[in-house]
């Protein structure tokens, strides 16, 4: 393999029902910054049915070029299917570094896609820097998150890695950008492919995703019971928050396992981080600590999210959480 023949970034832009997905914005915004160290191109690979019409977008938040495989086979997400048009860009396009969201496509996606074009991947990453021998530093966290692990891929190509949603930061729109959009046909080897997709059911609950609130507020064990973990729906309302929790919560049940924050849960970065009795262990803080404001509560004085946080106040959660929720109604109605 002559790795000199691979160039430019590729960023896998996932699109669910003609919705670009954050991350692939996210990635974008990262790939722009990465390909400017190393004088490249950004290159947006987007795959569905009739999707062409969303090259715009990309292009509008970074990337030079978009390459669109726009077929029936791709109208819903199949392994398979999608793994042969990804890799197919790939061989072609031979890009030195792909990047892919790692959301629950991009998990089921990207290793596939790595062994198909013979590379490595690393998985779930947290940081991407480029070294001075323009390797792609790949950073994770590793043996339980009490240690980050940089990776490297030094003898092939291309350098593949997932990121977390909510890791990166988009690169701000500009409509006006141009780009170029080119149509990139697959021939699809039909005879692999084994899933027929004949109804798709949808969750009848409403989804909540914490990665896109920019108010959370958060529980830990601290807050106690089931019936008190509730009451922060309360403040979540007044001040137009979500509710989101540790891992200690969502082991309790008292709450989806979609709203955890932390390294087995969501990274977030809200303007606004309530963390409610909550310890700061290290698995929950590297999924927060990127949040713009941290407001901690905790009646230890000595727990490790006062290490993190810009507001920390000692108390018991209980108590202070129904005064604050009050005192805001108070101002609002004063206000109205
Ligand atoms: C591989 C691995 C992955 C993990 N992934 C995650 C993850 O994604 N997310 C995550 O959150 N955790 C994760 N964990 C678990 C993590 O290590 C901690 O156990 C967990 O975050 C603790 O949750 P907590 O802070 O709510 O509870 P605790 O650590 O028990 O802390 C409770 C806090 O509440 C305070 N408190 C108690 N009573 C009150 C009160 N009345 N008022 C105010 N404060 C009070 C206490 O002083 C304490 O600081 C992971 C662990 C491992 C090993």
């Amino acid at each position: 393999m002559n790795l000199d023949d691979y160039r430019g970034i590729l960023v896998f832009a996932e699109q669910r029902e003609g919705e670009i997905q954050n991350v692939g914005l996210e990635l974008l915004g990262k790939a722009k910054e990465l390909a400017s160290e190393i004088n490249e191109e950004v290159t947006a690979i987007l795959l569905g049915y009739q999707v062409e019409h969303l090259s715009k977008e990309l292009i509008s938040y970074g990337a030079d070029k978009v390459v669109v495989v726009d077929e029936e086979e791709l109208k819903f997400y199949d392994t398979e299917a999608y793994a042969q048009a990804f890799s197919s860009v790939i061989k072609d396009k031979k890009s030195e570094i792909v990047l892919v969201g790692a959301t629950t496509i991009g998990r089921d996606l990207g290793p596939r896609v790595s062994a198909r074009v013979v590379t490595g991947l690393t998985a779930d990453c947290t940081k991407l820097e480029i070294s001075e021998e323009r390797e792609l530093l790949m950073t994770r966290p590793a043996f339980g998150g009490n240690l980050m692990a940089t990776i490297i891929c030094p003898d092939h190509r291309p350098q593949m890695s997932t990121v977390r949603p909510g890791v990166m930061q988009k690169f701000s729109k500009d409509e006006a950008r141009t780009g170029e959009v080119e149509k990139f046909d697959v021939e699809f080897d039909k005879s692999k492919m084994k899933v027929k997709i004949i109804e798709i059911i949808k969750e009848e609950k409403e989804k909540i995703d914490i990665t896109e609130a920019n108010v959370l507020i958060s529980g830990g064990r601290g807050v106690g019971s089931a019936d008190n973990f509730k009451k922060l729906e309360g403040l979540a309302e007044e001040i137009g928050g979500t509710v989101s929790a540790s891992r200690a919560i969502i082991d309790s049940g008292w709450i989806d396992h979609d709203r955890q924050v932390g390294q087995t849960g969501k990274t977030v970065r809200p303007d606004i981080y309530f963390a409610l009795g909550i310890s700061g262990a290290i698995q929950h803080v590297a999924g927060m600590e990127e949040s713009e404001y941290i407001i901690a509560i905790n009646k230890d004085k000595g727990a490790p999210i006062f290490n993190i946080s810009d507001l920390g106040i000692v108390g018991d959660v209980s108590k202070i959480v129904p005064m604050i929720t009050e005192e805001i109604k108070l101002l609002k109605s004063q206000k109205s």
